[in-house]
């Protein structure tokens, strides 16, 4: 890990002392975790700083506001867990339902989830079991966990009902936009990813209904 990628992301991320150190705890469990349990993929630990905490802080920016969030497919808490670390500062509100059915992730999550006194509700459950359960969502987030147009399918209850998805995609976002259309009818636009220039976060709202 860099130090001035750390020191860089907080600075622009504009966090108090007490967030940041959060934040280093999350580093901290998630090294400690990764020896044995392998949550992340290991090319990716030395570039924590930017390649899972830069990049999920920035998805804050991209729902101004929004304290009601629902992370599926968290694995070690990508984006929910360090959402719900850093944005109760600016929103003292932030709820963030994580929801993954691994176990060992689980309790990665959980723990740390505790131990950085995040606002976070863990479920270890598969996707298809808990989602039609979530009411009061005001933003569904999944990094790197299906195709958009399977996205879309297990979340339309809740885009259908106002909520906003924001999806981060490498350079697949447009063709898999282009599938979705297939089957949904949305209004979509992709934000310029901060930490990858290949990539960018799709913002899917007001999900209409399915086509014939
Ligand atoms: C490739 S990982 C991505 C993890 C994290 N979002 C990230 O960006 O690093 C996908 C995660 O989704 C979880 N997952 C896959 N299908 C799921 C399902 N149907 N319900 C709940 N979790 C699921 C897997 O266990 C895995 O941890």
């Amino acid at each position: 890990m860099s130090a001035s990628d750390r020191d860089r992301v907080l600075a622009a991320a504009a966090v108090s002392r007490e967030t940041a150190a959060a934040l280093d705890l999350y580093v901290a469990q998630l090294a400690r975790w990764q020896t044995v349990k392998n949550l992340v993929g290991p090319s990716t630990l030395p570039e924590v700083w930017t390649r899972h905490i830069a990049d999920s802080l920035q998805l804050l920016d991209a729902a101004p506001g929004a304290t009601r969030w629902l992370d599926l497919g968290s694995g070690a808490g990508i984006p929910g867990l360090i959402l719900a670390i850093a944005g109760r500062e600016a929103r003292p509100q932030m709820q963030v339902d994580l929801v993954e059915s691994n176990a060992r992730k689980g309790a990665f999550l959980q723990e740390t989830a505790r131990l950085t006194g995040a606002s976070a509700r863990i479920h270890v459950s598969r996707i298809e079991s808990v989602i039609g359960r979530f009411t009061g969502v005001e933003v569904v987030c999944a990094r790197a966990l299906a195709p958009l147009p399977q996205l879309l399918a297990w979340t339309a209850p809740l885009l259908k009902s106002g909520t906003i998805g924001l999806f981060p995609k490498g350079r697949e976002a447009q063709s898999e936009l282009t599938a979705a259309r297939e089957t949904w009818t949305f209004e979509a636009d992709v934000i310029p990813s901060r930490t990858d220039s290949s990539a960018g976060i799709v913002r899917i709202s007001s999900l209409s209904g399915q086509l014939p």
